[in-house]
């Protein structure tokens, strides 16, 4: 099948493009299809005709987002918008990818993908509406929402770990956790499932459904102790940090988060036949192929001898 992903120098995008796929996936960047131009993205659906659209185009600033609402909210509530009329006229699906900070994370527990959302960040109610489009504007949409992405590429917490590598000692947020997830796996897991991505509207396919790395939900902190314990095991770092657990009220920042991210992602396991991949397997993967692609670009937070 042909599938159209919009967006190209994210990490979303980036794993899609590196995961074997006996399908044919077309990339659009920015220059080709920019969110803030509706007409654009519009255009390239309606030229191409795609089996199925996959959104891995967002405005992904979390803190930057609270300065620029506006930004946000052209991109992923507008743009999406229009992306998913354009879809839905040319009769193809859209795989449409969201956030666990739609939720305001204030209770224990899963967030199932019904639960009521309450974002408590410009970015996570430009998503939250975003999502909402989405899904009135065409029929045969699937919200994934997904959390704490990584990958050995762009922006991530993994990156911004290792380069802090060469840190006696960081703080790091300790009271909110969630279910980090490696881009690979979620790409790999959109192309799996994108053959069920041509069912008609009213499928079980459609909707919204939770992809995050399983296994035991971390806080960052623990996160970043894991990160820090699986490279200096590979030799990429000659020690771990010292990780200060704070509370997020020690680490002011612009956006509010949600304390509990943890997506229950069963029901994406009931209606696709296969749970999500476990975390801990994911982040391995990806610090493999960092050492692999760039062995000197942490060398001065390696603390080795070369
Ligand atoms: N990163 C994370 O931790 C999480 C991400 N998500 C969601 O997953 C999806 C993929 O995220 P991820 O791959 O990490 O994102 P990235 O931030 O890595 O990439 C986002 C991409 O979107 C592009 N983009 C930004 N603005 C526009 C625009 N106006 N028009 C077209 N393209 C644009 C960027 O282009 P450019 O490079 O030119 O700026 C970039 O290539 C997003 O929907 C995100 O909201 C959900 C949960 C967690
Ligand atoms: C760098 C750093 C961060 N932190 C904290 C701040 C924050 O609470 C938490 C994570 O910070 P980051 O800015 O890396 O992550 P953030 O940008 O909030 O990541 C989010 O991105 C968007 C796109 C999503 O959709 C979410 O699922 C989530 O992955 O870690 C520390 O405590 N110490 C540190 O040294
Ligand atoms: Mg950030």
């Amino acid at each position: 099948m042909r599938i159209l992903v919009i967006g190209r120098g994210g990490q979303l995008a980036r794993a899609l493009a590196a995961a074997r796929s006996p399908h044919e996936l077309i990339f659009l960047g920015r220059e080709q299809a920019d969110l803030t131009r509706p007409d654009q993205a519009a255009r390239a659906v309606a030229a191409l005709s795609p089996d199925l659209v996959v959104n891995a185009a967002a405005y992904t600033a979390v803190d930057r987002a609270e300065q620029e609402p506006a930004l946000a909210h052209a991109v992923n509530a507008e743009g999406v918008a229009a992306l998913a009329r354009a879809a839905a006229e040319a009769g193809c699906a859209l795989a449409h990818v969201s956030t666990d900070y739609v939720f305001d994370g204030a209770r224990a527990g899963a967030w199932r993908p019904d639960d009521p959302t309450g974002p408590l960040c410009v970015y996570g109610a430009s998503k939250l509406e975003g999502e909402r489009r989405a899904l009135a504007a065409n029929p045969r949409t699937l919200v994934l929402r997904t959390s704490w992405v990584f990958s050995p590429w762009g922006r991530n917490f993994v990156r911004t770990m290792l380069g802090l590598a060469a840190r006696e000692s960081l703080r790091v947020v300790d009271d909110q956790i969630g279910r980090p997830t490696s881009a690979l796996d979620l790409a790999e897991a959109i192309l799996a499932i994108a053959p069920r991505l041509t069912a008609p509207a009213g499928a079980p396919v459609w909707g919204v459904q939770h992809y995050a790395g399983s296994g035991a939900p971390v806080s960052w902190a623990g996160f970043a102790e894991r990160i820090f314990a699986r490279a200096a095991a590979l030799g990429m770092i000659a020690r771990a940090p010292r990780i200060e657990r704070i509370g997020a009220d020690e680490y002011p920042t612009p956006a509010r988060r949600p304390a509990n991210s943890t997506l229950d992602c069963t029901g994406f396991a009931q209606v696709f036949g296969a749970p999500p991949a476990p975390w801990e397997e994911g982040l391995e993967r990806v610090l493999r192929i960092i050492q692999a692609e760039e062995p000197e670009a942490f060398s001065a937070a390696r603390g080795l001898q070369t």
